[in-house]
């Protein structure tokens, strides 16, 4: 199969973007895979395997790899970034001279940025040219990649300005197993994507105590309800945070054991450092520097985000988690509000 005959490129070989590019593939399209790593890229290439992220899978022959990135991203009507949120902007500068005006972006990461505490679609909109703003997509929801590969059905959401390119992205990747549906709110589709990985770090850590289901239901709740402030004040839209990209992917993650971040947050719950627990870790758990952002955005929108609050200072300030727990039950006593500062 020749490259020119490839309409799609996927740029981002972890778990989820192999996934997205083998769904793109089996579906008949040829796609062009574009893998950080040149070792694994040739792997793939031999085996049809991606050993490191996706291990287990033979993916679909319609697919080709590259780590060059330029080869990759020319000439293509759609480009799908899936890489880390951290090195997402570096990416997507690397590439800019060579994607066609013509393309629809669509980015299916979840995270904040660290220090510019921008959002992925603030950092692809100042990126890319203002004429280029319309063809942008954000794909997020409750899935997790080793069970969209194996085909068991999955709800994703997919915001963009003009409801014509959101259905378009919408026709690109649905599946009878992949069940896409359209969203305007861009901002709260991302932050929903992006804050419930913070507080399934924190699901995990109360799992990881052994406390029980009440304090995960609680926490879950708790967790929407400072998702939905920090989203309002940044223009997100309150029915969004209720939806798939936000309550959806926030029980998943904070109940599913293929949650990487879920995962880490456990393990600190077990009494293990941050620092082990990444030496240990190949892939990304977007949460560890999401908190940060997401912790420094609240304090600069005065939004109070206690359940964030705890997580930074067991990330990044060394709080024993029992003492966080504990600080987050005694606060005042409150109603029960999701709008108001509580
Ligand atoms: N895995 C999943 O089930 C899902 C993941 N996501 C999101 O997709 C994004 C990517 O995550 P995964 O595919 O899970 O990744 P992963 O954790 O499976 O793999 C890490 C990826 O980061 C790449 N990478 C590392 N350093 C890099 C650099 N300096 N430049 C470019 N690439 C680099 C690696 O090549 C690899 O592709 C994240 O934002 C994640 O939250 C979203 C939905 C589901
Ligand atoms: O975003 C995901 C599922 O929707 C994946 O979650 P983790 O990154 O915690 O594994």
């Amino acid at each position: 199969m020749k490259n020119n005959e490839q309409k799609y490129a996927v740029i981002g070989a972890g778990s989820w973007g192999t996934t997205l590019a083998n769904l793109l593939a089996e579906k008949g399209n040829p796609v062009s895979l574009w893998v950080y790593e040149e070792d694994l890229a040739k792997r793939m290439q031999q085996t049809g395997v991606n050993d490191v992220y996706l291990p287990g899978f033979t993916l679909s022959p319609n697919l080709t790899y590259t780590s060059d990135l330029q080869q990759a991203v020319s000439n293509k009507e759609m480009l799908l970034f899936v890489t880390p949120s951290q090195v997402t902007r570096q990416v997507l500068q690397q590439a800019l001279p060579y994607v066609s005006t013509e393309a629809k972006v669509v980015c299916a990461s979840k995270g904040i940025e660290n220090e510019s505490l921008m959002l992925l679609s603030q950092v692809f909109e100042e990126l890319l040219p203002r004429q280029m703003h319309n063809q942008l997509g954000f794909l997020s929801g409750p899935s997790f990649a080793k069970e969209v590969v194996q085909g068991m059905p999955t709800a994703v959401v997919v915001a963009a300005h003009e409801l014509a390119v959101a259905e378009e992205i919408q026709a690109i990747f649905s599946t009878d197993n992949f069940r896409v549906y359209t969203h305007d709110d861009i901002i709260g589709v991302e932050l929903g994507g992006s804050m419930k990985n913070v507080i399934a770090l924190a699901a995990g850590v109360v799992d990881g105590l052994g406390l029980g289901h009440n304090s995960r239901a609680g926490l879950i709740t708790r967790g929407l309800a400072e998702m939905t402030r920090l989203g309002l004040k940044l223009g997100g839209r309150a029915e969004t945070f209720a939806g798939l990209a936000g309550m959806g992917d926030l029980v998943l993650t904070c109940t599913g054991d293929l949650s990487r971040n879920r995962t880490v947050g456990m393990e600190l719950g077990k009494g293990r450092t941050l620092d082990d627990i990444l030496a240990g870790m190949q892939m990304v758990a977007e949460g560890v520097k999401t908190t940060l952002s997401a912790y420094q955005l609240a304090q600069k929108l005065g939004v109070e985000v206690p359940i964030i609050e705890q997580m930074y200072q067991i990330l990044y300030q060394e709080k024993d988690p029992r003492q966080a727990v504990s600080d987050l039950m005694l606060r005042d006593l409150k109603a029960e509000a999701v709008r108001s500062d509580n």
